[in-house]
Order: structure tokens, then sequence, then C-alpha cells
């Protein structure tokens, strides 16, 4: 492997969510959210965990950006919970909640680091939901008047804006499998729920169009799907999870059309839509975030909706949430982007992998607290390879958003799963730079050649 050199003014930062990391998710008038209620629904998290606490970053965040400029991050990928802005969804504004970020984000530009933010990474204020959440249609015009009030208090101060993270995820999992919040399992709002998630994403980018005059994306997460067999069976079944998860949303927002395969695996709860919503959807866009962790090796198998199944690689190497270690994917994603949508701007907007570390710090003979992560180190350094191979291919790869900048709420699975390069100790909310942080900041300061 040549050590690569990244793109002049290449964008080194690291990702986190609101409700993932800040705890306190009903201080100073911030309203619940979905994730709030969800968490406290017996039987919905992983022993019972919440994100009542999480790592404290709401009383935190300056010792955090402290630690991000030690590391030398030029780039901070954060999210802003709807409900501290705005505690019923729509209507009174929280100023404590505005004053919140906008501190965060003077702290980060007073340190020489980027803000990118996302409106939405899945906390949909609980009084939306109980107005039918992504179920109603009005909600494009909700997310829309959300947006302007950010764009009002922090563009110019914030240059890159994200509209959605992962409507895939959103949907799969908060309206199909009911595994996330709002834990809903319907075939029919699924499509519903996606839709009006694309229409949000457009009423916003309108939106900003209008009082913005920065740049304004979409995060998805894609994953290439590769056929277990020659056979016609799994072909099939890779042209569903492919359509299903990487162009249900993209093929929307940059073509103007879903593929077609969707109305084949939704049948009679695919509706049709206007052609105003696709004009709707399909905003211009500056750059699209990619959030890219594993691949699928694919096989026709009964599962519902897709008829899927993934197969297990014997020889593979996987993660603590069970995802295959495949940095090639990533490379082959980036070029089927660039084949299928041309070349717009790119962000690795999340990668990272949860592996095991300890609860607490070790402390090595130098007496300094240590966590030693070598398997995450392995899985970065190949994956920021990965992309650079992309790049000298020719796609316009401009920045890689590591996941995560602390151990945090891994959603349903609560704290049991460490994505960090800083860890945190729950007990006592110490953070501890791994030695990934340490190897990752000698990356940024010599732009990947130390890969
Ligand atoms: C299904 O994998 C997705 O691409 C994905 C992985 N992840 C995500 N999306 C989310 O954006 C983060 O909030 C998660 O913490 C993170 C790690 O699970």
């Amino acid at each position: 492997m040549t050590a690569p050199n990244f793109p002049e003014g290449f964008l080194w930062g690291a990702a986190t969510a609101a409700h993932q990391i800040e705890g306190s998710p009903l201080a100073d008038g911030a309203g619940p959210s979905i994730w709030t209620r969800f968490a406290h629904t017996p039987g919905m998290m992983l022993n019972g965990d919440t994100g009542d606490v999480a790592c404290d970053h709401y009383h935190r965040w300056k010792e955090d950006v402290a630690l991000m400029k030690q590391l030398g991050l030029k780039a901070y990928r954060f999210s802003v919970s709807w409900s501290r802005i705005l505690p019923e969804g729509t209507g009174r504004v929280n100023q404590a909640g505005i004053d919140f970020y906008s501190n965060l984000v003077d702290e980060l530009l007073a340190n020489g680091i980027e803000p990118l933010l996302t409106l939405y990474h899945w906390d949909l204020p609980a009084a939306l939901d109980d107005r039918g959440g992504w179920l109603n249609p009005e909600i494009a015009d909700w997310f829309a008047d959300y947006a302007r009030v950010l764009y009002r208090a922090l563009d110019g101060r914030v240059k890159k804006w994200v509209t959605l993270n992962e409507p895939w995820v959103v949907t799969d999992g908060g309206y199909l499998h009911g595994v996330l919040a709002p834990g809903h399992r319907s075939k029919y709002e699924a499509p519903i729920a996606s839709h009006n998630l694309m229409r949000a994403h457009g009423a916003a980018v309108k939106a900003y169009r209008e009082i913005g005059k920065h740049e304004i994306g979409l995060v998805v997460n894609i994953e290439p799907k590769y056929p277990a067999t020659e056979s016609t069976e799994d072909a099939a079944a890779v042209r569903r999870a492919h359509a299903y998860m990487n162009e249900q949303y993209l093929h929307p927002a940059l073509l103007g059309h879903y593929p077609p395969e969707l109305k084949d695996i939704f049948g009679d709860a695919w509706p049709e839509w206007p052609a105003a919503d696709y004009d709707l959807i399909r905003q211009k866009l500056d750059f699209v975030g990619i959030n890219y962790y594993t691949r699928s090796v694919t096989k026709a198998a009964e599962s519902y909706p897709l008829n899927t199944g993934v197969v297990r690689q014997p020889l593979g190497t996987y993660t603590e949430t069970g995802w295959e270690v495949f940095p090639q994917g990533l490379t082959d994603l980036l070029l089927w982007f660039k084949n299928t949508y041309g070349d717009l701007p790119l962000y690795i907007t999340e990668n990272g992998a949860a592996f095991f570390d300890p609860p607490a710090a070790m402390v090595d003979d130098d007496g300094n607290r240590r966590i030693k992560d070598p398997l995450r180190m392995d899985y970065l350094r190949k994956h920021l390879s990965a992309i650079h191979d992309a790049i000298r291919q020719g796609v316009d790869v401009r920045g890689y958003m590591l996941w995560s900048l602390l151990d945090n709420l891994e959603w349903s699975l609560g704290y049991s799963k460490r994505f960090g390069m800083i860890h945190v100790n729950y007990v006592t909310q110490q953070r501890t730079p791994k030695d990934s942080a340490l190897w990752y900041s000698k990356v940024i300061a010599s732009n990947g050649a130390s890969l």
C-alpha cells in the first residue's frame, strides 16, 4: 500500500449525534423526542440504557472541543436535537436550545474546527410523533420551518448543512422492523415515511436556497451488495437489496424517480406519488454524505419484505456489531456513485467500527492511561486507503468524518458497543483518547501520508 497523499484541504474530522452523546434531553426547556420515549419504554433498550446522561456532552462540550483541538481535527459533524429548538416540534422557539448549539459552533470555530451540522439524526420531537410524525405529509413543512430557525441563527458560522441522516435507517428501523424509535412494524407505513422524509429533505433544501449562502447536502448509508452465487435468483436478490437500500433515497434526490424494484417489493403497499412530490424532492445539492460500514454478500431467501438474506463469510473479519470488515466495498461504492450520479462532491460522513474496549482505561508502565485498539486502527487504515483508491480513480471525495469522536449510546444497543476513538468511562465520564485517536491525529497532521 503506497503512502497516499489526500487532496490539499481534505477535511479530516469526526462525527457524533445529539441523542447519542448529549444527555440531559429535557434540560433548559427542551421537549421530549421519540428516543426519550422509546428508551423509557420497558424492553426497547438493551440493559434498559437511556440517553438521559450519555456522554454528558450537554455539560462537557467545551472539554470535548478541547479534545478535538488536541487531536488536530479540521471538522466536526454533529446533529441538532429538534426538540431543544422547538419543544413541541413547531411554533414556540426555545432560545436556550439555540444558545447551546450557537455556543458549540463558536467554540469549534475558535479552535479552528469547521462545524458540519445535521438537522435530523433520528430524534423526532415526540409532540410531532403524536401528530403522525413521518407519516403525516405536513411534516415536510414542519421540518422546513425548523430548518429555517437554524439557518437564520447559524448560517455563515455553519457553512456545511445536512438535512437528514440516513433516511433508510429511519424508515427500515423505525417503521418497517420496529427496532428503532418510533417502533412501528408496517410495510404500508414504511414507504409513506420514506417519501415524507424525502419531501422534508427537499423542502429544507428549498428553504436553504432562500436563506442560506453556503452548502447543503443529504447523508445516506449505502452498502454494496455482492451475489452469494452466480445464480439468477441471487442476482435478482442483489437487485432488490441494492434498490431498497442504495437507490431508494439517492434516486429521487438526484434523478427524480424511485428505482422500479420498490413497487415489486412493496406491491399494494407502494403508493403512486404525485409528480409535484418528485419536483420537491429533487433539489440541487452541493454534496452528498456517505456513511459506510460494511458490505452484504446477498442471496435469495425468504425474508420480509425483500426475500433476501446475507451470507456470513467464513474467512471474514467481523466487528462487535456483526459487520464484515470489507474496505474494498467502499472503493466499489464510491465508483458506483460516480458512475450512477456523476461528479457530485462527496464526504465520507461516517465510517468506523465497534470492537471490544475495556470499560476503563489501563495504566501503562509510564503511568499513562491507555486504551489499545489495534483492530479499530487497522479498520480505519484500510478504509482510508480504500477511499484514496477511489480518489485516484477520479471520485471527488473531499473529507472523512470518523464515527465516532466518543464512545456513545448505540441506539437500542445502549452502551454495549463502543465506536469512539475517545473512550468514555460512563461511571466517571472520564475521556481517554484511544491509540486509534493518537494514530488518527498523525494521519491528519500528514494529510494521509502516514497511513
Ligand atoms: C447500518 O449502518 C449504518 O450505516 C449506520 C451506522 N451508524 C449509523 N448508521 C448512525 O448514523 C449512527 O448514529 C450509529 O451510531 C452508527 C453506528 O452504528
